[in-house]
């Protein structure tokens, strides 16, 4: 009964409350309604104890979204799938998994350090219904946080903060990593333009499966945990955050292959860099500057990409022989200019590219370049502090071959392997030749039929080997023969020159020992 009373004075008070206050919006002239509202939130904010902060999605540039929000968005992501009850679904492109983050105008709570919050998720949708090209973004999404005054030191200073680290963190962990290739530059501008393209980066290799010496591998992963965890260090010596590798060997020695290793051990996205469709320097540094940090910027078959070794030399040439000349025609000049700048990237910059003062921007960047001829290279472009580390990728060893007989057959050891072993230091097979012979190749084949075909082909390989070994020997011995025969050819043909030369003369020494032969015949015949 008294429930039912109280709901009735309720129900009558709302509606008094209606009534007033459309009476307020149709008879009050604007100005004065404005003057009450502004009035009216003030007195509510002098005895309302609770202090809003807002985050919007969007900052600065139009396009670019806020690293805060983003942030924010991975920490109540955890928050949300445990404690929201409205939540969004979002799936990640190209992928199956599922992002939760907390839906529009729903609420979750926080603790931190015994003081509650309040984060919100809000959206703004403008009241203009004009068309947009770009329809994300009118609507306006932000995050709000509410919390009582008491706390406003702990939480401008320490835990938003807290919020930023484990909000980065969390999408670390989540992130998708990517594979960037570079667009040509007239997808550059405009609507959507974009330097680097990017599919998902879902390389299987790993340090397990990537067959190496042992030892060396050891090396390689120490030396990349280290600078992962060298911020600091860098600061300290005053050095940018990065690292340059350089891969070298013959073709199918697992080059390519490091790389994808590489990239899953340090969880970093991977830039693969195709030079030779860079215009030119500038070109290459913008791209660049586009990439993120926890990043390997790869540049494969360096020696193929450019002319490295050649370009700074002939450039050089060229112009000496101009100057000599020193009739050079001026629109003939300006027009070898532009086809030498459409030419493109040359060794200055991609040291530049490397070392330069824009490298140093992002941080925590990896550079690699590989190649199979490492002579042919510029020393500049492979200088220490450049290329820090120089890693040779060589034939296939027997503590590598151990590593691919147990990821393609399981198998860890054999009677077989003794034979295998000796037939390695023979002769040099490629790591990507031996996976081939190790991988079976039917239902029927056994880790014994698999070892007993490497074998065979390692006999091949050998004989092959010793065959051409012996016409290499063959060749070099024919060869020197040949160059005596034809030095001995040249000094009797000198010798016989050389005699026709002073028979013609008559006089000098040949005249004068021919002379001396006479009297000899004649002083002898009288004696
Ligand atoms: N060291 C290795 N460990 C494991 N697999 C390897 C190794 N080397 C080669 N392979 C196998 O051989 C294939 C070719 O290797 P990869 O592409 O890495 O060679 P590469 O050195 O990059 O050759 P290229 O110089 O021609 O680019 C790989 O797909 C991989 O299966
Ligand atoms: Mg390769």
């Amino acid at each position: 009964m008294i429930m039912r009373d109280l709901l009735m004075h309720l129900s009558s008070a709302v509606g008094g409350l209606m009534i007033i206050l459309t009476l307020f919006q149709t008879h009050f002239p604007p100005h004065l309604r404005d003057l009450l509202e502004k009035y009216t939130s003030k007195l509510v904010r002098l005895w309302y104890p609770y202090i809003q902060i807002t985050f919007p999605e969007y900052t600065g540039e139009r396009l670019k979204k806020s690293d805060v929000y983003i942030a924010i968005q991975s920490y109540l992501t955890e928050k949300a799938t445990t404690r929201a009850k409205k939540l969004r679904a979002d799936t990640l492109k190209d992928s199956q998994s599922l992002i939760l983050s907390i839906d529009d105008n729903e609420e979750v709570t926080d603790e931190f350090q015994g003081a509650k919050l309040w984060w919100s998720s809000n959206k703004i949708v403008p009241r203009s219904m004009s068309m947009s090209f770009y329809p994300e973004t009118e609507e306006r999404r932000f995050y709000r946080l509410t919390f009582h005054k008491h706390h406003r030191d702990l939480i401008t200073g320490t835990y938003i903060k807290h919020v930023m680290n484990e909000g980065k963190t969390i999408a670390l962990k989540n992130r998708q990593r990517k594979l960037f290739t570079n667009n040509p530059s007239n997808n550059w501008y405009g609507y959507k333009s974009t330097k680097w393209s990017h599919v998902v980066f879902e390389h299987p290799a790993t340090f397990d499966t990537l067959a190496m010496e042992p030892k060396k591998k050891q090396e390689v992963m120490s030396d990349l945990k280290k600078f992962s965890e060298g911020k600091e260090y860098y600061k300290k010596i005053g050095k940018a955050w990065k690292r340059g590798y350089l891969l070298y060997g013959p073709p199918g020695t697992g080059k390519s292959t490091m790389i994808a290793a590489m990239a899953n051990f340090m969880n970093y996205d991977v830039y693969d860099l195709e030079l030779t469709t860079v215009k030119d320097n500038s070109e290459l540094r913008k791209l660049l500057i586009d990439t993120s940090s926890k990043s390997i910027i790869v540049i494969e078959d360096i020696d193929c990409s450019l002319d490295l070794t050649g370009q700074r030399k002939k450039a050089k040439k060229k112009d000496d022989d101009e100057d000599e000349k020193g009739k050079g025609d001026p629109a003939k000049k300006m027009k070898k200019e532009e086809e030498t700048k459409e030419s493109k990237v040359t060794l200055s910059g991609l040291l530049n590219f490397i070392d330069g003062i824009w490298s140093a921007c992002g941080g925590e960047r990896i550079i690699i370049f590989t190649t199979n001829f490492v002579d042919k290279l510029d020393p500049a472009l492979i200088r220490r502090g450049r290329m820090d580390k120089h890693i040779e990728m060589s034939y296939c060893c027997f503590e590598a071959f151990k590593v691919l007989a147990n990821n393609y057959l399981d198998v860890e050891s054999h009677p077989l392997f003794g034979t295998i072993e000796a037939l390695l230091k023979e002769t040099n097979m490629t790591p990507a030749d031996v996976a081939e012979n190790l991988m079976p190749k039917s239902i029927t084949e056994t880790p014994d039929t698999c070892l007993r075909s490497l074998i065979k082909a390692l006999e091949e390989a050998k004989e092959e080997a010793a065959r051409k070994k012996a016409e290499v020997v063959e060749e070099a011995k024919k060869k020197a023969e040949e160059e005596e025969e034809a030095k001995k050819k040249a000094k009797a043909k000198d010798d016989a020159k050389s005699i026709k030369e002073a028979k013609e003369n008559g006089v000098g020494a040949y005249g004068k020992l021919e002379e001396e032969k006479e009297n000899v015949k004649e002083n002898g015949v009288k004696n």
